[in-house]
């Protein structure tokens, strides 16, 4: 506590490096989020044991500035003990009970520490590594893949695109490698992006609106990763669901996004850059909280039928299903800044900016019918809710709580 926000200064800003788990601040750590409280209680209760593949993606040529990623080459897997703590905390707790090998844990969606906390392995590596998916396949016949490992981030891509190409369609590759050949093979739920609708002007996004017009090198990986799972579920009858998330935010966020780095610069009086388009053009995104994107996540893994192939050999058809997971209602960025302003009750210096040729698209907007219909999936989270438990969380998390949020 003596040093507030230092914690932060340290968390690099770009989503493919390392992010510090590790805060100075113990007891804010044992302090369980509802969001995540709320993840591992359903993990128990509806999933049975979850296994947890903690996801790191190393750089294809590591960065040796970054002492963070020069760490990630040494973990270890393998031998009798290692395989009995897979063992066990994959065993599902109920008859009918799925086993779930999660990808990314060291991501927003699931997370590392509090998982852990609660009994889940975590296993460290990357999804590039196959010799070790093998041999967690055949160590446990998990019933479901939820695979939320990837390089996230639509302006990172120009800095590192070989991160992204990495992380979202070499990684992907490998894992449903690994997946189509394992017998069982599970049922795969994964996390693909709004950021598929690229160029589309045709509003609220559906399903069916075209998504070959990607606006950055993230979302023409993603997109790649939606036609690989199709090639998948062609050739060997693997059970996919494709989600695609709209800007998720919330506690435990990422740093390296506009609503992260928002409210830490305008408690430090640094200015905020706003995008806006041409003439003047409002840009808006369909921010949508944590909890109703690990809802979708949830119902989609309940839905998923099963792989129909056997030992890498398709023996049927196959569900193929993708879904926006959005939250119908698209708010301008410089709304979402007055929002912050209120909550944390700090005026912005705001600094307007043409919207930059870095991959941003103008505005998303989720048509979530579908994902209504056949998930049960009901948003229930507005951003002026959902941001205020984000800062709650934020003040609490980074302790820097005089001006707390209301
Ligand atoms: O739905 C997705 O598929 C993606 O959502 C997220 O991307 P975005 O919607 O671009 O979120 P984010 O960067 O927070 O920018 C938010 C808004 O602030 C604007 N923005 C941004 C930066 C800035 O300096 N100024 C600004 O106005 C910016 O123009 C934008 O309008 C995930 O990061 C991405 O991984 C992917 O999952």
């Amino acid at each position: 506590m003596s040093k507030p926000m230092s914690h932060l200064d340290n968390i690099p800003s770009t989503p493919g490096k390392f992010k510090m788990e590790k805060s100075p601040f113990v007891h804010n750590r044992l302090r369980w989020h509802s969001s995540l409280a709320k993840l591992a209680f359903w993990s128990f209760i509806f999933l049975g044991l979850i296994l947890i593949f903690f996801f790191r993606s190393p750089p294809s040529n590591p960065l040796p500035q970054d002492p963070s990623r020069r760490s990630l080459r040494t973990y270890n897997w393998g031998g009798p003990a290692w395989e009995k703590r897979v063992r066990s905390s994959a065993r599902a707790r109920s008859r009918n009970g799925i086993s779930v090998l999660v990808t990314g844990a060291a991501g927003f969606v699931a997370r590392q520490a509090l998982l852990e906390r609660s009994g889940v392995f975590i296993v460290e590596g990357d999804i590039n590594d196959s010799p070790l998916l093998k041999k967690l396949f055949e160590v446990v016949a998990f019933s479901h893949v939820m695979h939320l490992a990837a390089q996230a981030g639509v302006r990172y891509a120009m800095e590192n695109p070989s991160s992204y190409v990495h992380s979202n369609i070499a990684g992907l590759v490998s894992l449903l490698e690994i997946c189509k050949s394992a017998n069982p093979q599970p049922a795969i739920v994964w996390a693909s992006s709004s950021s598929v609708y690229g160029l589309n002007t045709k509003v609220p996004f559906s399903e069916k609106d075209r998504t070959d017009q990607p606006a950055s090198l993230y979302a023409a990986t993603k997109k790649a990763g939606e036609e690989i799972a199709h090639t998948y579920n062609h050739i060997y009858g693997l059970s996919l669901t494709g989600l695609r998330f709209f800007t998720v935010y919330g506690p435990w966020g990422r740093p390296d996004m506009a609503y992260f780095f928002f409210t830490r610069d305008i408690l430090k009086g640094k200015s905020i850059p706003i995008f806006e388009a041409a003439n003047h053009g409002t840009v808006a995104r369909d921010f949508t909280y944590i909890d109703d994107i690990v809802k979708g996540c949830l119902a989609a893994l309940d839905t998923a039928e099963k792989s129909t192939g056997n030992g890498g050999k398709k023996k049927g058809p196959a569900q193929l299903r993708v879904y926006n997971l959005g939250n119908t209602s698209p708010v301008p960025v410089s709304d979402l800044v007055s929002i912050l302003e209120r909550v944390l009750k700090v005026n912005a210096k705001r600094e307007i900016m043409k919207l930059p040729r870095n991959g941003d698209v103008q505005f998303t907007h989720a048509n979530i019918s579908l994902a209504r219909r056949e998930l049960g999936y009901k948003p229930s989270t507005d951003l002026q809710t959902g941001l205020k438990k984000f800062v709650r969380w934020y003040l609490s998390y980074y302790s820097c709580g005089e001006k707390a949020a209301s």
